[in-house]
């Protein structure tokens, strides 16, 4: 006879910490006398009046995204280290956690992602809809071609002033938002041809095909990165934006941050 909480007990046996994916407060409650482990709640807000708290920019639809997202977290606010060991408790189909998942918190660091969402200027939702689309476009290419894109992200008034347009800015007088089905569309197409998207804070196409001219002095990007790596990284040093950047020789997506190259992921594994 084989019990099943000896079986699956493994699971959540000798862990460094227990994270608690948006915990409703009786469930947060339950774990106040866990005392062999840290308890981390994780949630877009701290509703529960956590000791220990992690804020998720967004929810995540997928569980795997959210677990990222919060070991990262964790990780930058140095609740735990390279070599420990998580046990995350989260819903996946229910309204109540239902889902139990080990994780070793080597496994996620550091891809950046999280540094790209906190403290920056845009709003979170609409750097993930622009990470997607990038990261879309570098599944599929243009018609099976690989293409590179950049899309400078917040703080769109400063970016207009240290650029200049290549040719007439099809989103002119329109009012239309990353993260609508029709843009990504767009958004696509357009990035067949040169130059940079600028997105507002809110998610607003402000400008397609603009030439960036910000100062490059002293921007150290890793060598083999062409012009348009640079003017993404130089852009956001000289303004508060974010970049996010297509290649279209490696195929690879990147993500710059205050000059510095904070994420660089593969669209095929991401
Ligand atoms: N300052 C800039 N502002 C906006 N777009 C730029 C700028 N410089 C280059 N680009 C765009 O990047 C394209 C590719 O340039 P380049 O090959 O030098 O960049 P790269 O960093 O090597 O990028 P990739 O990895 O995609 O080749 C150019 O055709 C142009 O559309
Ligand atoms: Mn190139």
């Amino acid at each position: 006879m084989s019990d099943l909480r000896e079986l699956l007990g493994g699971l959540v046996s000798e862990v460094d910490a227990v994270f608690l994916f948006s915990p409703s407060a009786s469930f947060y409650e339950s774990f106040e006398d866990v005392d062999d482990a840290l308890v981390v709640v994780v949630a877009p807000d701290d509703s529960v009046g956590a000791e220990e708290f992690v804020e998720l920019p967004l929810e995540f639809s997928d569980v795997s995204s959210r677990v990222r997202y919060g070991v990262e977290g964790a990780m930058d606010q140095e609740l735990v280290d390279d070599g420990d060991e998580i046990v995350c408790a989260v819903k996946t189909f229910d309204e109540d956690i239902d889902t139990v998942m080990r994780v070793k918190a080597s496994n996620f660091s550091p891809s950046g992602v999280y540094g790209l969402f906190v403290n920056s200027r845009a709003e979170p939702a609409v750097i993930r809809d622009v990470l997607e689309v990038a990261v879309e476009l570098g599944k599929k290419g243009q018609k099976g071609k690989p293409v590179g894109a950049l899309f400078v992200v917040g703080d769109a008034g400063k970016v207009m002033n240290k650029s200049r347009p290549l040719s007439y800015n099809p989103f002119e007088k329109s009012h239309v938002h990353v993260g609508d089905p029709i843009v990504n569309v767009m958004l696509k197409e357009f990035s067949r041809l040169d130059g940079a998207f600028v997105i507002s804070d809110s998610g607003k196409i402000v400008s397609a095909y603009r030439y960036l001219e910000p100062s490059a002095e002293g921007v150290d990007i890793p060598k083999g990165l062409g012009a348009r790596h640079m003017a993404a990284g130089a852009i956001t040093r000289d303004s508060n934006a974010v970049a996010i950047v297509l290649s279209e020789s490696d195929g690879l997506v990147r993500a710059f941050k205050g000059g510095e190259l904070i994420l660089e992921l593969d669209p095929e594994e991401y």
